[in-house]
């Protein structure tokens, strides 16, 4: 679905991010793990088409992402990021505030924006602002705001570390409910290893711009692949009891 061939981002002079080859396939689930500041954020946003690269080339679809199709393309993606940026108005019109670019509209809309609050629990949330909403609900307005539109791909980045730990725990098993049920394409960005098997088993370690490791994270757990990188940034998760998986 989407692909990037010897992509480099250079930001102050400094190489942030080099990717030489990079598919992205049909409804695969990717969660992208990495220490902090080893370049998660921006290959997602490179992947989701909001920073353009300094070197390479992407493509969607096989089709050349350019200056001139990127918006299209974007269109057809949706991204949530860890704060959930809401307007200030309603969670109803929130959440269907994306159809509006994509000439959604009616009872076609109502039915979809409806079906997405029901899908994450917040029907009685939908005429409250969002000043009005605890952070667990925040998200949860985000959520259904960005699978409302159907998106062919969904890139999330590390949306709920702001969260308590039952409150996340809610709000992953529930994405990773829906994101079973329609078979989303998906990258999710996180720092905790322990969020990762709700949602998936393929995992990308990305470590100082680079992609370290690709493939199963029980594999990566277990001591399977020894790959240096990977074993330096386990080891404090190890050290500390924080590994739960
Ligand atoms: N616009 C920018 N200008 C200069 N440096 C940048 C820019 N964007 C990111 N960086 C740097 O690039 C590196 C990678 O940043 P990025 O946010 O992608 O990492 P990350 O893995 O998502 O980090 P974190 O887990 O802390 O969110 C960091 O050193 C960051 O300071």
């Amino acid at each position: 679905m989407l692909t990037l061939k010897d992509i480099v981002v250079v930001r102050d002079k400094k190489t942030i991010l080099q990717i030489g080859d990079f598919r992205l396939e049909e409804g695969e689930r990717l969660a992208v793990i990495g220490p902090n500041g080893a370049g998660k954020s921006t290959f997602l946003k490179v992947l989701a088409l909001l920073e353009t690269p300094t070197a390479g080339e992407i493509f969607f679809r096989g089709d050349k992402v350019t200056g001139q199709n990127s918006l299209t393309f974007r269109r057809r993606m949706a991204v949530v990021f860890q704060e959930p940026l809401l307007l200030n108005t309603t969670v109803f019109n929130n959440v269907a505030q994306g159809m509006h670019f994509r000439g959604i509209a009616g009872v076609d809309r109502q039915r979809r924006v409806d079906y997405w609050l029901d899908r994450f629990g917040i029907t009685a949330l939908r005429n409250r602002k969002p000043l009005h909403l605890s952070g667990g609900e925040a998200q949860r307005v985000s959520l259904a705001r960005a699978f409302v539109l159907e998106p062919e791909v969904i890139f999330l980045d590390e949306p709920f570390s702001a969260l308590d730990f039952s409150t996340r725990l809610e709000l992953l098993e529930d994405l990773g409910t829906q994101l079973a049920n329609t078979g989303s394409t998906t990258v999710f960005v996180t720092h905790d290893f322990n969020e990762i098997p709700y949602l998936t088993d393929n995992v990308a370690v990305i470590d100082a711009g680079a992609i370290v490791y690709k493939g199963g994270l029980k594999s990566l757990l277990a001591g399977e692949v020894a790959v240096p990188a990977v074993q330096r940034f386990l080891r404090p998760f190890k050290m500390s009891g924080q590994l739960l998986v």
